[in-house]
Parts: structure tokens; sequence; C-alpha cells
């Protein structure tokens, strides 16, 4: 199969619209806007709720560059695989859209973009991050553990948490224990995030050896797993609040209703670990459950947010103080 694409038999003739999807496509494009939420709920944090638009812009943009990068080299590494695999047989690669030498120079240009720009109009601590997650995605989650380990994803899953330093990163030019948190929170969700999908797609692993957790250890210890790390990983988000202190009250609401219904999700899948449409869902909800906890935390940190929780808290004192039995 390999040779069959390296000598570029399976080639297709595309026109310019076609090209471009292809290139497209090669990127991953529907997992790099969560990462930049990650990254702008960092970025938020970073600068107490007033990030500088064009910053938070050009970091985005670099943080696209670098995370399509990433996702090309993963292309074209696995093309073998993704071939043989129903989900992945259609990627530019494998079906010959793209030849893999033209896919390559993509990458380098994305890279080379990407740190030029954070470089230049962020901090070359940011760009270092960002290059730090190519390599690491590709050198350590692609090539050494996902063929090679069922911890492939714990340990890999560093690389799609790095997003979070490199937001940090780009404010203040240095890295701190809030940084590193949110970087914990995004890995400790990797694992519930992807074998959840992985009990959906198990067989498709399987045929191509890949000894992702469900194809090795079954499913039952897989919902073990997931329980184990959702609770882990909820657990995390409120040392943001203590005893970190960058965000609030209303952060905590949120990661509270949130990390509930993560925890019912994982429970209910513990106890049904063969119920595909559950692990569907315990999948779609890792998605939205991200989404909305960095979204919590850029409210939370928001100037407008405090004056408002502030306002309330007065009343509430004033109210407290004229009940008799507190005076
Ligand atoms: C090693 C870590 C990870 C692995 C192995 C992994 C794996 C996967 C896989 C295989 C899919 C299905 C994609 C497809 O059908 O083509 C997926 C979907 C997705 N992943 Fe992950 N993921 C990881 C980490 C992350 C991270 C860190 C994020 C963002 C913070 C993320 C965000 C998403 C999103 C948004 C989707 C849904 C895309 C769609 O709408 O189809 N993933 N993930
Ligand atoms: C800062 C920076 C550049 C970080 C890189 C972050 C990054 C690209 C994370 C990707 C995580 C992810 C979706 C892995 C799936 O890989 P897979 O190969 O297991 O998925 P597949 O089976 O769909 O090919």
């Amino acid at each position: 199969m390999q040779e069959l694409i390296a000598t570029g038999v399976t080639r297709h003739h595309q026109n310019f619209k076609e090209v471009m999807q292809s290139y497209y496509q090669l990127t991953k494009p529907r997992i790099i806007p969560l990462l930049l939420i990650t990254t702008s709920a960092s970025m938020w944090m970073a600068s107490n709720g007033r990030v500088n638009p064009l910053l938070l812009v050009v970091t985005l943009l670099g943080g696209t560059l670098a995370a399509a990068s990433a996702q090309t080299l993963n292309c074209i590494y696995d093309r073998d695989i993704d071939y043989t695999m129903e989900r992945t047989r259609k990627r530019p690669i494998p079906s010959g859209k793209v030849q893999t030498r033209h896919a390559l120079i993509f990458a380098i240009v994305l890279a080379v973009l990407s740190f030029t720009l954070l470089t230049v109009f962020a901090n070359l601590l940011a760009a270092l991050l960002a290059m730090s997650g190519i390599v690491f995605y590709m050198g350590v989650y692609t090539h050494f553990l996902k063929r090679h380990t069922t911890q492939n994803i714990v340990i890999g899953g560093a690389a799609g948490a790095i997003p979070a330093l490199v937001g940090w990163a780009a404010v203040t030019g240095d890295l701190n224990w809030s940084a590193w948190m949110l970087f914990a929170i995004v890995f400790l969700w990797t694992p519930p995030h992807f074998w959840a999908l992985a009990l959906m797609i198990r067989e498709d692993y399987a045929k191509v050896g890949i000894p992702m957790l469900p194809v090795i250890v079954g499913e039952e210890e897989t919902t073990k797993q997931i329980w184990v790390y959702t609770l882990i990983m909820v657990a995390s988000t409120f040392l943001l609040i203590y005893p970190l202190g960058t965000v609030g009250i209303v952060y905590g609401a949120i990661a509270t209703i949130l990390g509930w219904k993560f925890i019912q999700k994982s429970w209910q899948l513990l106890h049904n670990p063969s119920d595909i449409p559950l692990a569907r869902s315990t999948f779609k909800y890792s998605i939205i459950y991200m989404m909305l906890l960095c979204l919590g935390i850029v409210v939370d940190t928001l100037p407008e947010t405090h004056s408002l929780t502030a306002t309330i808290a007065e009343n509430l004192q004033t109210i407290i103080s004229a009940i008799p039995i507190f005076q």
C-alpha cells in the first residue's frame, strides 16, 4: 500500500478547489477549534480577562498553523493504517489525493509560518512550546507510542494539552502553576475523551494492530479506567479555584454542573461497558464539556463578572446583617 502511494499510482487529478480541500483535510480541521478554545481560556486566565485582541488573533493563528502541521505529519506517518481503517480511508494521502512529498512540504511550511508568527508577534517561549507540540505529537505519540502501548494516548495526550501552555506563554512570556493546571486538566480529560470513542471503533483499531486500550484489555477494564480518569479530572478542575485562586465562584458553579454530568455518564458506562450509543454520547459529551469548561473560565475572568459578583456579595452581606439572629 505504501509503495502504491509512494509511486503515486493512485494519484487523482483534481481542480484547484479540490486540491485546496484535500490540503485542508490533511490538517484534520474538526479537532483544531477545541485546541484553540483551550488556548483562549488560558489567555483569558493569564490576562485576568483583559486579552489583547491582536495577540489573541496572532496566537490562535500560530496555534492553528502548528496543529495543522502536526496533524499533516501524523497523516503522512500513519498513511498505511489510515488506508486500512474504515474511518480514515478517505483521508487525502491514502485516497491518493495528495502525495506524501507534497504533504511533507506543506507541513514544514505550516510549522515555519507558525514559529515565525509566534516569535515575532507573541514571544519565543510560545513559539517553542508550539513547536514542542508538533515534535511530541509526531515523535512521541505517533512514532513511539501509538503502535506500541495501551498507554499511547495517556502519555501522548500531553501533546493535545500543550496549546493551553502556548496561550499562557503568549500573554506572560512565562509559565506558572495555573498554566500547568489547565495543561493537567486537558491531559486528564484525554483518556475519557478518546477511550469512549475507541470503545465504538475498536474493531477498526484491532484490524490494524493498534493496541488501543479496549482492543487489548476489553470493554470492562476500559470503562473502569474511564471512570477513574473522569473522577481525577473533574476533581482537578477545582484546583484552579483552590489553592490556585485563578478563577472564582462562577467557574466553580459551571465546573460543578459539567463535572457532575461527566461523572454520571462515566458511571453509566462503567455499568454498561458494551453500550455503544452510551459510549458515543460520552465521547460527544467530552467535547461539549471541554468547550463549556473553557467558556466558564473566560466568563469567570471577565472584569464585568468580577464587579457583578462583588455587588451580589455586598448585597447579600447587607441582607444577612439585617436579619436579627445574625446581628
Ligand atoms: C492523544 C490525544 C487524542 C487522541 C488520540 C484523540 C483522538 C480522536 C479521534 C480518533 C477522533 C475522531 C476523529 C475522526 O473521526 O476523524 C477525535 C475527535 C475529536 N477530538 Fe480528539 N483526541 C485526542 C486529544 C484531543 C484533544 C487534546 C482535543 C482538544 C482539546 C481533541 C478534540 C477533538 C474533537 C473536537 C473531536 C471531534 C471532531 C469531530 O467533530 O469529528 N482531541 N479525537
Ligand atoms: C501545540 C500543538 C501543535 C499541539 C498539537 C496538538 C495536537 C495536534 C493534538 C491532536 C490530538 C489528536 C486529535 C490525536 C489523534 O491522533 P490519532 O493519530 O490517534 O488520530 P486518528 O486515528 O484519527 O489518525
